[in-house]
C-alpha cells in the first residue's frame, strides 16, 4: 500500500494543485486533501483524533490565514492559526516528514535576493506568524521549511489568488494599482506544487526558498498579465508602496533558490518566461500541460 501524504489548507489555491497534480508529480504516494469544513486545525484534540485513524506518513502543511490584511486586523487569530495549529501538527508529526509552507514575508524586503542564511526581520504580523512557525517546525531535524513567494493560480472560488483579486478589481470598474517599486518573484501554482511533490520524494529537510526566475515589479508583473486577461486592460495604474494604506509592504521579497534548484528536475520559471511559454488557450495558465 502507498504512504499518505495528508495536505492541509486542501480548499486553498496551492493546496488545490497539490491535489489535482499529485498523480502527475507524486505516483508514489496515496494523497487526501484536509479542509478545513473537514476539521478546524486549531481544534487540536479534533486534529488529535483524525491523524490518530488517518495514520498519515507524510503532512504538507498549507492552511493558515494567508492575507496579510487579515492577520494584521486579528493578530491573535493570525497567530492560533499560523503558529499554534502549525506547531500542534508538526508535534503531532514528529515521527514523519513534515513540510510548512512559509513565505518570503519574513524578511523585511530591504535588501533582496535573499538566501536562507539572511536574517529574517518581518515587518508585519503575518510574516512575524511565519517566521514564529518556521521555528518550531525547524527543531526537529526531519522537518522542511519551504519559502515560497508570490503565487498565480486558479482557486476554487476565484478569489485566493492576487491574479483574480486584480481581475474581481477591474471586472467591478474599478482600477487596479499596482506598485511599481514592489519587486517579487512570483511563480504560477503549477510549478509550487511540481516543487513541493518533488521535495518530498527527495527526503531532504531543513530551510529552502522557492520562487521564480524574474525579479518584478508589480507593476511588471501587471503588464504580463494583460494579454491573456483582457479585462485588466485599461485598468492598471501604476503608483508606489510609499502611499500604501495599511500594513507596512517589505519593497523586495526576491529569493536566492540554488538550494532547491539542485534538487529539481526542472528550472524553475521566471514569470514571464513561463508566459511567454504558454501558448493553448483554455488550459489552466498556471498549472504544466498534461503530458
Ligand atoms: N498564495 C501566495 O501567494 C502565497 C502563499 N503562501 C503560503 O502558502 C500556503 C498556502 O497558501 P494559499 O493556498 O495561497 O492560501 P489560501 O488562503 O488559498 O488557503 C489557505 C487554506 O487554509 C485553510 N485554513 C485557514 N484556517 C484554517 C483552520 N483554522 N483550519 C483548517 N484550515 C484552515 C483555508 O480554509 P478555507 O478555504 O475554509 O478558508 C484555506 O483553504 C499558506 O501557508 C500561505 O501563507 C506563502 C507565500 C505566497
Ligand atoms: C501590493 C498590491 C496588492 N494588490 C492587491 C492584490 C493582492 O492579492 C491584494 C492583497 O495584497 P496583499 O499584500 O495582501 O497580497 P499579496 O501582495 O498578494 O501578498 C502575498 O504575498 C505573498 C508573498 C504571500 O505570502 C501571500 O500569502 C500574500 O501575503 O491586493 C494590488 O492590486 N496591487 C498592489 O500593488
Amino acid at each position: 500500500m502507498a504512504p499518505l501524504a495528508l495536505v492541509t489548507g486542501a480548499a486553498g489555491l496551492i493546496g488545490q494543485y497539490l491535489l489535482r497534480s499529485a498523480r502527475r508529480w507524486a505516483s508514489g504516494w496515496d494523497v487526501r486533501g484536509l479542509s478545513r469544513a473537514e476539521v478546524d486545525l486549531t481544534d487540536f484534540p479534533a486534529v488529535t483524533s483524525l491523524l490518530h485513524s488517518a495514520k498519515p506518513d507524510a503532512i504538507i502543511h498549507c492552511a493558515a490565514l494567508s492575507r496579510t490584511k487579515d492577520c494584521e486586523l486579528d493578530p491573535d487569530r493570525a497567530r492560533r492559526i499560523n503558529v499554534q495549529a502549525t506547531a500542534h501538527l508538526a508535534a503531532s508529526a514528529r515521527d514523519m516528514p513534515f513540510i510548512f509552507l512559509s513565505s518570503g514575508e519574513v524578511f523585511d524586503g530591504r535588501q533582496g535576493w535573499y538566501r536562507e542564511a539572511d536574517e529574517a526581520r518581518p515587518i508585519n504580523v503575518y510574516g512575524q506568524t511565519k517566521l514564529e512557525a518556521e521555528r518550531v517546525v525547524l527543531a526537529n531535524p526531519r522537518h522542511t521549511v519551504l519559502r515560497i513567494v508570490l503565487t498565480a493560480g486558479t482557486s476554487l472560488n476565484g478569489d485566493r489568488s492576487f491574479v483574480e483579486d486584480m481581475c474581481r478589481t477591474a471586472r467591478a470598474g474599478k482600477d487596479v494599482m499596482l506598485y511599481a517599486d514592489e519587486y517579487r518573484c512570483p511563480l504560477p501554482a503549477g510549478a509550487i506544487a511540481r516543487a513541493v511533490w518533488e521535495l518530498l520524494d527527495h527526503g531532504r529537510s531543513g530551510l529552502f526558498h522557492l520562487g521564480g526566475g524574474e525579479r518584478l515589479s508589480r507593476w511588471e508583473i501587471g503588464e504580463a498579465l494583460l494579454p491573456w486577461y483582457p479585462e485588466l486592460s485599461g485598468r492598471l495604474i501604476k503608483g508606489s508602496a510609499r502611499n500604501h494604506a495599511g500594513a507596512p509592504r517589505p519593497a523586495d521579497l526576491s529569493l536566492r533558490c540554488e538550494k532547491i534548484q539542485a534538487l529539481l528536475s526542472f528550472p524553475l520559471p521566471g514569470f514571464r518566461t513561463w508566459l511567454a511559454s504558454r501558448s493553448e488557450r483554455g488550459a489552466d495558465l498556471w498549472d504544466y500541460p498534461p503530458p
